[in-house]
């Protein structure tokens, strides 16, 4: 049976911290493949244009053979939920055991997802740590557990583990959040975000303008 694993995020824009935490993955569990899957209509945030999260996603997976991207999302109207995700993307790739990776932020969240119950057995949670506010490694562990507790208390089982990464500052929100202020000091190369981003996704975003008053 192949193991695989499922990333889904709104990835607005992708960063380092994605891709540090999927490469993580691929080598801890170990993971055949990745399969990046960009959200169409995330139910919970507003983002630029599903085409351009994707071109940058392109760009910042490109060099690396297990590292593959599903626009299997576009198939289906409405919010974007995981759990259809996951079963859509089970017909596509039978005889899989699956996983899911996820920062502890959305972790934290999943009793609360869509038929999250249900999806919450039907994979193996890769969970990266990140700071909520300000805990160690220990208290996230514990967030870990008291989200398997009020899993349980509906008698539904979990899986999951830490992944062993370094904590990441990076979020796709101090991205925006750089570039909206480069553009207000008229600064039209987006060089704040240099080395949080790949390099062809800094370009990207400056072609575009994205993420300042101006963007597209
Ligand atoms: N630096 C990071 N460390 C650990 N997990 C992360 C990190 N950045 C993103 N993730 C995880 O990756 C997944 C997709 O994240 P998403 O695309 O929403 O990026 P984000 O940086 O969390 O965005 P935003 O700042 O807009 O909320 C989520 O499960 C999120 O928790
Ligand atoms: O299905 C849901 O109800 C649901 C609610 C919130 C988040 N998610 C999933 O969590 C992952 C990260 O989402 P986001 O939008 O925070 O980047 C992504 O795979 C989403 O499908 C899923």
């Amino acid at each position: 049976m192949q193991q695989l694993a499922i990333f889904g995020g709104t990835f607005d824009p992708v960063h380092w911290g994605h891709l540090l935490l999927a490469q993580t993955a691929l080598y801890q569990v170990p993971l055949e493949k990745i399969i990046w899957v960009p959200s169409l209509n995330p139910p919970h945030k507003k983002a630029v244009s599903f085409e351009h999260r994707v071109e940058m996603l392109k760009l910042a997976v490109r060099e690396n053979p297990a590292f593959t991207i599903s626009l299997i999302e576009v198939n289906r109207s409405g919010n974007s939920y995981a759990i259809n995700t996951l079963i859509d993307l089970s017909s596509f790739y039978p005889n899989t055991h699956w996983h899911w990776i996820v920062g502890l932020d959305t972790f934290q969240t999943l009793p609360r997802w869509h038929r999250g119950h249900e999806l919450a057995q039907m994979c193996d949670w890769l969970i990266a740590p990140r700071l909520l506010g300000g805990e160690n490694v220990t208290q996230s562990e514990l967030i870990c557990k008291q989200v398997e507790q009020q899993l349980r208390k509906q008698s539904h089982n979990i899986r999951w583990q830490f992944l062993n990464i370094p904590l990441v500052g990076v979020s796709s929100s101090l991205i925006r959040q750089l570039c909206h202020n480069d553009s207000v000091k008229t600064t039209s190369d987006r060089l704040s975000i240099r080395y949080l981003v790949p390099e062809p996704v800094r370009s990207y975003i400056t072609a575009h303008s994205l993420y300042s008053d101006k963007s597209e």
